[in-house]
């Protein structure tokens, strides 16, 4: 009977042991974890999702989560009869549909996402960007075919304090941040924007000075030849990066840009992997098969095949 029990536990506590060197590695980093809102795809994946951000708190890192909604936002601004409509990969975002936005992002996704972390104790606070002045934007307005576009109440973030989410770290919590920000703007005051989540998480990565910047979508990394092939780029650095940029289309866009800033930014390493692979962060996290695409700046070329 013992010797049945040893060998059925030998393996398990090789599995732990295997894990050593990575939890020496991340001991003590922040990890800024951005979760798309088309990888909440079902209840399973995201108690998955939570868990594995539990597991990573526990095992002495920081994490921080930054989550999305878009297809969440677009099903109840459809409710509320209002099209979307994205341009240069951001929302076209009235007065309206920012109430609409709000109310989804910080009412119902962070709050979805607060609850299922707390089912493993009392770790989670969400905020958004709004709070105790995280993020401050001003009005974005993109390029597109030369002209300057006015998409309403898009943001482009212009400051970031930490100090908010370095409490909640310094305390034991687990942040849940929503993409929104309070607005700069004098005379401007109530004003809110929307914000894409992976430049939120990207800024936020490099303003905390984050070991790791993850990406959790609905694909599983950077496509080297979108959509005609599905071979995925595993590995490469700010500059090769910077040079595929503008062949990306639009949901890649602000991932991958969001993924340069961090590494040009004292970022080590940012990802984008597959959300719709059960704890995929754990995989990512803790062994040396990453799943998916690794971005790592210029001038680090001797992290070759650092996970
Ligand atoms: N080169 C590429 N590689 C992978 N996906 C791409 C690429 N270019 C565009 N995409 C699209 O980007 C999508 C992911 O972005 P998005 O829909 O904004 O997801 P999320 O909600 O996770 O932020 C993919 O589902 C895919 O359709
Ligand atoms: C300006 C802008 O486009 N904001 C996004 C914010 C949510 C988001 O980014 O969600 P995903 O990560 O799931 O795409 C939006 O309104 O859809």
């Amino acid at each position: 009977m013992s010797s049945t029990r040893k060998h059925t536990a030998l393996p398990k506590a090789r599995i732990l042991i295997e894990a050593l060197p990575w939890l020496v590695r991340h001991n003590g980093k922040t990890v800024v974890i951005k979760f798309g809102g088309n990888a909440m795809v079902d209840e399973d994946l995201k108690a998955a999702f939570a868990q594995d951000v539990v597991f990573l708190h526990h095992a002495g890192l920081k994490p921080v989560v930054v989550h999305g909604g878009g297809p969440q936002i677009s099903a109840a601004l459809d409710k509320h009869g209002i099209v979307s409509e994205f341009k240069a990969g951001l929302r076209v975002t009235t007065e309206d549909a920012m109430d609409v936005v709000r109310m989804v992002l910080a009412g119902q996704v962070q709050r979805e996402l607060v609850g299922l972390l707390n089912r493993h104790g009392p770790l989670a606070v969400g905020l958004t960007g709004e709070d105790a002045h995280t993020i401050t934007a001003t009005k974005h307005q993109p390029e597109i075919d030369g002209e300057l576009v006015d998409i309403g109440r898009v943001g482009e973030i212009t400051d970031i304090d930490t100090g908010a989410i370095e409490a909640l770290l310094a305390d034991g919590r687990i942040p849940v941040v929503s993409s929104i920000a309070r607005s700069q703007d004098d005379g401007d005051s109530g004003h809110v924007y929307n914000v894409n989540a992976d430049t939120a998480a990207a800024a936020l990565a490099a303003a905390l000075g984050a070991e790791t910047l993850m990406v959790l979508t609905d694909v599983e990394g950077l496509y080297e030849d979108w959509p005609n092939s599905d071979e995925v780029i595993s590995r490469l650095t700010a500059s090769q990066l910077e040079k595929l940029l503008p062949e990306l289309s639009s949901g890649m866009v602000p991932k991958m840009e969001g993924c340069l800033h961090a590494v040009r930014n004292g970022v080590t390493t940012a990802r984008v992997i597959d959300g719709r692979v059960p704890h995929s962060i754990l995989l990512e996290i803790f062994t040396d098969e990453g799943i998916g695409t690794m971005v790592v700046p210029d001038e680090k070329p001797s992290e070759q095949g650092e996970s």
